[in-house]
């Protein structure tokens, strides 16, 4: 692979920062573009904006961060990573990928390969990346330029699953194309390459593999449901069935993130424009869109056993992203519980040592503590087990509480019995 070759990676965020990093490393001339100016000044000063790399991976790179699209006209590969949510009508809402392809046409290099990395629905980049390229060049794709599809299948979080851990997947606009894709990534993942058949094999997967989780996680939470219902602790019910070699180990929670939630979206809309309904998809989607508000009723009926007026109590919020370990509350699902907990009168303050303290007041619209005060409060609802609240002395700290306290433990995380053996009230999923 010539490695003389320019590489201009579309969107500086929790996908695109380390793909123009790993590339920069690999010795490759690589353009950072984003049309956010405080990413790119962050990036000019040396600042990781995700927190993902550190700052030490930014200092270190020679990657040329801009906001300049003139730039792209140097690209022979243009990869995008923008993001691709879900309007309120859950349909794809591709208008930034609608955005940079605009921005792409204008500035492009005949020959150059543009790979979309962006999660979409089947047929996303023929039909849409490819057109609108096109309308802004003028030119002709599969003759003048080449698109092609590879998601990015990072843990975020997960230290042992980053961009090099992973097999990627690679399919191209031509056999030629997909085969060049293959040695340009292979450069930069030692997990391996997977060259799917088409672009669309490529898009479903990437979502598919999401809709499996999301499926398999939605079981554990009805199987939660069904266990509260019928006077059983789900963890008991689980630590039991996983002794089973072939148990598959999911937990019940709130699930969150950008992605999980999102991408079963990306299935039902295109099956549904073909004539199909996935039903066990929407409903898994429904039963884990359920989630805040059973653990939001969880946390009331417990003040109410504990004989508390809901108007004149305060519960804390312990983990305000969207799992342990990260700090991305962009989608984290804790905010339902908050809103539904307000709509009874409770007073909720939060806390989150991954989280910025200005981004999480104004997204939850609560007081956040940078050290979580037990005092004056009726009930702890530890809905992120960073590792942090994993540790901290509750037998200890919930003297600081309004009698009787209380502790929902979302994920079941904390030693039933060392909190049982205490006055605290304590409840999990
Ligand atoms: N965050 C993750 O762990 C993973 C995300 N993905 C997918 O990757 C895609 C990107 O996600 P993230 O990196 O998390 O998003 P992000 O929100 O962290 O970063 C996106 C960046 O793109 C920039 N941007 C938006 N429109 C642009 C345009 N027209 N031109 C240039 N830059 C533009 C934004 O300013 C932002 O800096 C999404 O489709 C997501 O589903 C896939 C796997 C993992
Ligand atoms: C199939 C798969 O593992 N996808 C990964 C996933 O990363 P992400 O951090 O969004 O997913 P996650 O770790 O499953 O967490 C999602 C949400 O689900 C919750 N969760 C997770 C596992 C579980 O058993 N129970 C549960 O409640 C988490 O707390 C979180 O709120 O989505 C990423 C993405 O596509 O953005 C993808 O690259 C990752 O490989």
């Amino acid at each position: 692979m010539d490695k003389e070759r320019t590489i201009c990676v579309v969107g500086m965020g929790y996908v695109g920062l380390p793909l123009a990093v790993e590339f920069d490393r690999e010795g490759f001339d690589v353009i950072g573009y984003d049309i956010d100016p405080e990413v790119i000044s962050q990036l000019e000063s040396n600042i990781d904006p995700t927190n993902e790399l550190g700052n030490r991976a930014i200092t270190d790179s020679s990657v040329k961060y801009t906001t300049d699209s003139n730039s792209i006209k140097h690209a022979d590969y243009v990869l995008i990573a923008v993001p691709t949510p879900v309007d309120d009508l859950k349909n794809p809402n591709l208008r930034y990928v609608e955005s940079a392809a605009e921005t792409i046409g204008q500035n492009l290099k005949p020959g150059a390969i543009i790979v979309l990395e962006s999660t979409v629905y089947p047929g996303a980049t023929r039909e849409i990346l490819a057109p609108t390229i096109e309308a802004e060049s003028g030119l002709n794709a599969g003759e003048d330029f080449y698109v092609g599809y590879s998601p990015e299948r990072m843990v975020p979080g997960d230290d042992e699953h980053g961009i090099r851990d992973v097999v990627k997947i690679v399919s191209g606009q031509t056999d030629t194309v997909r085969a060049e894709l293959a040695e340009l990534y292979g450069t930069i993942v030692d997990a391996g390459i997977h060259e799917a058949p088409e672009i669309e094999v490529a898009e479903a997967a990437k979502a598919i593999e999401n809709i499996q989780r999301d499926v398999n996680i939605a079981l554990m939470n009805e199987l939660a449901i069904a266990c509260q219902n019928i006077g059983l602790d789900t963890h008991d019910v689980l630590d039991a069935a996983r002794t089973k070699w072939n148990f598959h180990n999911y937990q019940p929670g709130l699930v969150g993130g950008h992605c999980i939630p999102v991408d079963p979206f990306f299935i039902i809309y295109e099956t549904e424009r073909n004539g199909y309904t996935p039903k066990l998809i929407e409903q898994s989607r429904d039963i884990n869109e359920y989630m805040p508000t059973y653990i939001a009723d969880l946390t009331l009926r417990g003040l109410n056993d504990c004989g508390k007026v809901l108007r004149d109590s305060t519960v804390l919020v312990l983990g305000l992203s969207y799992k342990p370990g990260v700090a991305d509350i962009r989608t984290s699902v804790v905010g339902d519980t908050i809103k539904r907990l307000q709509e009874y009168g409770v007073t909720v303050l939060g806390a989150d040592p991954y989280a910025d303290e200005a981004a999480a007041s104004d997204e939850f619209g609560i007081e956040i503590q940078s050290q979580p005060s037990f005092h004056g409060v009726d009930a702890v609802l530890l809905a992120t087990p960073h590792q942090l609240y994993r540790e901290i002395d509750y037998a200890q700290r919930c003297e600081e509480m309004t009698a009787p306290p209380l502790i929902v433990d979302v994920d079941g995380v904390l030693d039933r019995a060392t909190i049982e053996s205490t006055e605290i009230e304590y409840r999990r999923v």
